[in-house]
């Protein structure tokens, strides 16, 4: 089944999601966001879709990259067209990154998804078809009634405990907040979490991601006080010398890499060097659903877990199909959002959570997204 044409829509939709200088998102004024929609149509017009940030996907990496790479191969052959792909990363200046090559497999798992009206979870592989979420905050901010005190930090937790959730991941505050970065006030907003919501809900943080050993060293040694599940991205994760000392030092769990390049490739080093004790990939970091298996079967294989980052369709892909996955991270959460809302350009979220924390895997053929192709018709920027 030969591709015939890869195609990229933009569209607008409202979003109350704004980014700081850090690339963080925080609640902010309704505005009018851009999205792509990344169209993938075989020759007997099975079609294949995913939503990326225009940018990525921008005409130069259409043109240069997709198109030269995927017209008139055969849509099946998804390992293929990544290692092809991956082999035009390295001459392509930077400029095919790890998250362009992912949007291009997520879109080529749905076309095969709708074309064998099968769920993408269940073609990996289907473990689950439910999985625990984790609610995974915003990073802190400086709003009032948001995330600005360790104690609205509490007041939000016991929110979340109230909705279900079994476990909560607190983003810290970093820069451009004022007072950040701060490891004492981190771990007074881990504090004020743990004594509201107890010692039986699954705590774990995700601060500020450039601290020194020493301070990465004081933050966790106190979360280990407050018996905190695991400790994510304190350090510059270029320096995998750096997570191996802490972890050494450490028994709070450490977990990695997230943002590192690499692939599967710097986690089999991680692994390797004993940077981490717990693997962290997300389909966007390595480039794609099949990537993030290769390092949820490499952590398998060392008896460590996975924790999928990111939410979404593909996030919910892999953790439907394996088993060394402990959470789905639902989010990022805020108390002036809700999560439940679809955005615009979709007719429901594909991660429903029900009251006892638990996330339903889609049962819509493909990646599962419900889209509204007439919003997107009718918001179509080019
Ligand atoms: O931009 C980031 O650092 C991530 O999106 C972050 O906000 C969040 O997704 C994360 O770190 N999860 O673990
Ligand atoms: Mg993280």
């Amino acid at each position: 089944m030969k591709i015939e044409s890869v195609n990229v829509t933009v569209f607008t939709y409202p979003t109350r999601r704004v980014s700081d200088s850090a690339g963080h998102s925080h609640p902010g004024e309704e505005s009018l966001a851009k999205m792509a929609m990344l169209t993938i149509t075989a020759e007997d017009g099975s079609k294949g879709y995913s939503f990326a940030p225009p940018e990525v996907v921008r005409p130069f990496v259409v043109n240069a990259f997709f198109r030269k790479v995927l017209v008139g191969q055969d849509a099946f052959n998804r390992e293929r067209i990544w290692q092809d792909l991956v082999h035009w990363q390295r001459g392509s200046a930077h400029q095919l990154t790890e998250r362009a090559l992912s949007f291009v497999e997520q879109a080529l798992w749905d076309l095969a998804g709708r074309k064998l009206n099968l769920p993408v979870w269940k073609l990996i592989g289907g473990y689950r078809d439910r999985v625990p979420a984790y609610g995974s905050t915003m990073c802190g901010d400086e709003l009032k009634g948001g995330l600005s005190t360790p104690d609205e930090y509490a007041r939000f937790a016991e929110t979340l405990v109230a909705r279900g959730y079994k476990a909560i991941k607190l983003h810290t505050w970093m820069p451009p907040v004022a007072f950040a970065p701060n490891p004492k006030m981190d771990v007074k907003a881990c504090a004020a979490v743990r004594e509201a919501v107890g010692p039986d809900i699954d705590l774990m943080i995700d601060g500020y991601h450039w601290y020194s050993r020493t301070e990465a060293l004081y933050i966790g040694k106190e979360l280990e006080k407050l018996n905190f599940a695991w400790f994510e991205e304190p350090m510059e994760e270029e320096s995998m010398s750096s997570y191996a000392w802490l972890a050494e030092n450490l028994s709070i769990p450490v977990i990695g890499p997230e943002s590192l390049g690499g692939k599967h490739h710097s986690r089999a080093d991680w692994v390797k060097a004993g940077a981490c004790d717990i693997l962290r990939a997300g389909a966007n970091g390595v480039g794609g659903i099949a990537p993030t298996l290769k390092v949820a079967h490499l952590a398998e294989a060392f008896g460590m877990d996975c924790e999928v980052h990111g939410n979404g369709a593909a996030s919910l892909a892999v953790v439907g199909a394996i088993r060394n996955c402990r959470w789905y991270e639902r989010g990022l959460l805020h108390p002036f959002l809700d999560y439940d809302e679809p955005a615009a350009y979709l007719n429901s979220i594909v991660d429903p959570m029900d009251s006892d924390g638990m996330v339903h895997l889609p049962t819509r053929p493909g990646l599962g997204e419900d889209i509204n192709f007439a919003y997107i018709d009718a918001n179509t920027l080019s």
